[in-house]
């Protein structure tokens, strides 16, 4: 069987390592409540609040990831993943506006929690450029990979999410940005197979950072913190 002779890539084997973290990210009680259909719609609007203050951060880091890809890559087809990737991010700022209004949230009165103000200085260190474009599209991918995880189960057989929650799970579940994350994720591993030991571990360490995170970030909906 030619899958038995492929050797396994170094986020296959974080993943395997890592697993019970990683499904704590991608099957957290937030999402799977969306899923069942028992979601609380005040959990969902704070959700709502907290992400657009944290996508707002996670341009720049984009931005200064293009620049890392510029000046460090390779491969002159990461520039063009990662300006896509700024494009959907400018349409994805567009639709937490209008969102927001569907849900009567105000953005503009919206409080960053500690969670993410924590998170948002920790993309703000990835900027730094120290920081090597290897660590950072690993970040990049895990940060994306997430959510595309997490809506996409949403939308998958069983679900039965509810009808206005549909468009959310669309933005983040659909088989395009399911495609995207896997380019990101071909160029991460790409990347670290001629890389040294010491990126190697750093940029295990930022994977695991993030979904840390982002499972603190779900955790924000229950408005706890
Ligand atoms: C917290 C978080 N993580 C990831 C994504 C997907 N861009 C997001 N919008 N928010």
């Amino acid at each position: 069987m030619e899958e038995c002779n492929k050797e396994i890539s170094m986020i296959q084997k974080w993943l395997n390592q890592h697993n019970e973290l990683y499904t704590s990210a991608t099957r957290h009680p937030f999402t799977l409540s969306i899923r069942d259909g028992s979601v609380d719609l005040s959990a969902f609007k704070r959700w709502l609040g907290q992400d657009y203050i944290f996508v707002r951060a996670f341009v720049p880091f984009v931005a200064s990831l293009l620049l890392k890809a510029w000046k460090e890559s390779d491969e002159d087809s990461d520039i063009e993943v990662i300006l896509g990737g700024i494009a959907a991010l400018n349409d994805e700022v567009s639709w937490f506006k209008s969102e927001a209004s569907k849900w009567s949230v105000s953005l503009s009165t919206t409080v960053p929690q500690k969670t993410n103000l924590e998170y948002c200085r920790f993309l703000e260190s990835l900027m730094s450029p120290e920081v090597d474009y290897t660590v950072a599209v690993t970040a990049f991918w895990a940060i994306e990979a997430v959510y595309q995880e997490s809506y996409a189960h949403c939308l998958s057989d069983g679900s039965k999410t509810p009808e206005e929650l549909k468009e959310t799970c669309q933005r983040w579940g659909n088989d395009g940005f399911g495609q995207y994350c896997h380019t990101l994720q071909n160029i991460a591993n790409r990347r670290l197979e001629k890389s040294s030991e010491d990126i190697i571990s750093k940029a295990e360490a930022t994977v695991i950072r993030v979904l840390e995170y982002e499972v603190e970030f779900w955790n924000m909906s229950r408005g706890e913190t």
